[in-house]
């Protein structure tokens, strides 16, 4: 449903130099499946989430969506075809409710779908619709209530960057929960999870690890587990007794 072919993408360092972030990815998604991206910090994860997004503009390459080159099309555009980001930091709107966000997120939705969605990601509805989307909220409150935004969009392709991240344990769990029965094993939809979580790992078909902007391995979770542990554990080692084993331009 996705493939990404040779995407290149570069950010400007601020010193009038650029710095190569994504070096010719190619990958594809199928439906069905819930994929997991991980790989060390700085490694392009994000980055890469958000050139599918159209948030950042890649330099090279190109992306189809169903078969359609999509790479020339705003995040809007990209929207309207059924592709969802749910932010590593998720944005704050001050002034704006809890309910609006919602309503903007599926104007067609219920009030009653607007609390089940709420309480699916274990926050109690009525505490919680009239709140405003401000700097109030905790940052495992936000990190839930775009969970339930995304949820209720109900796209052909979701991706969640670090889900985790700010989210208690007993909340993981549960979220880790809605993404299976939301899209593993839906043969209309495709996930994809960007993570660090040793939990979430595990439960995804397919793991994909990025490192310093390039495909570093691709496989099932247990084809993967070694190359997370050895890998990352072996390159951290040597840049900390000073043998760097690669430079970042
Ligand atoms: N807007 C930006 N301006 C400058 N540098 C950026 C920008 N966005 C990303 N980068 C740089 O690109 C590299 C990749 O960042 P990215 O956020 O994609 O990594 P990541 O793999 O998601 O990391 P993490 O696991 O820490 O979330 C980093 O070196 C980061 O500093």
């Amino acid at each position: 449903m996705l493939k990404l072919e040779n995407i290149w993408m570069q950010i400007s360092n601020g010193n009038g130099e650029n710095k190569e972030i994504l070096k010719g990815i190619n990958l594809e998604f199928e439906q069905g499946k819930l994929y997991a991206i991980t790989g060390p910090n700085g490694g392009g994860k994000t980055s890469l989430a958000k050139v599918i997004m159209g948030i950042y503009q890649h330099s090279q390459g190109s992306i189809y969506l169903h078969g359609e080159e999509i790479g020339d099309l705003s995040v809007t555009e990209r929207a309207r075809k059924g592709i969802a980001y749910a932010f590593q930091q998720p944005p704050r709107f001050k002034g704006l409710t809890i309910k609006d966000m919602l309503n903007i997120a599926a104007p067609q939705a219920e009030s009653m779908q607007y609390r089940k969605y709420l309480r699916d990601v274990g926050l109690c509805p009525e505490d919680y619709l009239d709140r405003d989307l401000g700097p109030g909220l905790s940052g495992g409150e936000i990190k839930r209530i775009e969970m339930a935004q995304l949820l209720m969009r109900d796209t052909a392709l979701a991706i969640f960057d670090e889900p985790e991240a700010g989210v208690d344990l007993w909340t993981i769990q549960k979220l880790i929960g809605l993404i299976v029965t939301s899209y593993r094993n839906n043969p209309a939809k495709t996930a994809i999870v960007i993570t660090h979580n040793e939990k979430i790992l595990p439960i995804c078909d397919e793991v994909i690890v990025l490192e310093e902007g390039t495909v570093a391995g691709r496989g099932t979770p247990s084809d993967i587990w070694h190359l997370i542990k050895d890998d990352i554990e072996c390159k951290v080692r040597n840049k900390c007794q000073g043998e760097v084993t690669y430079e970042i331009k």
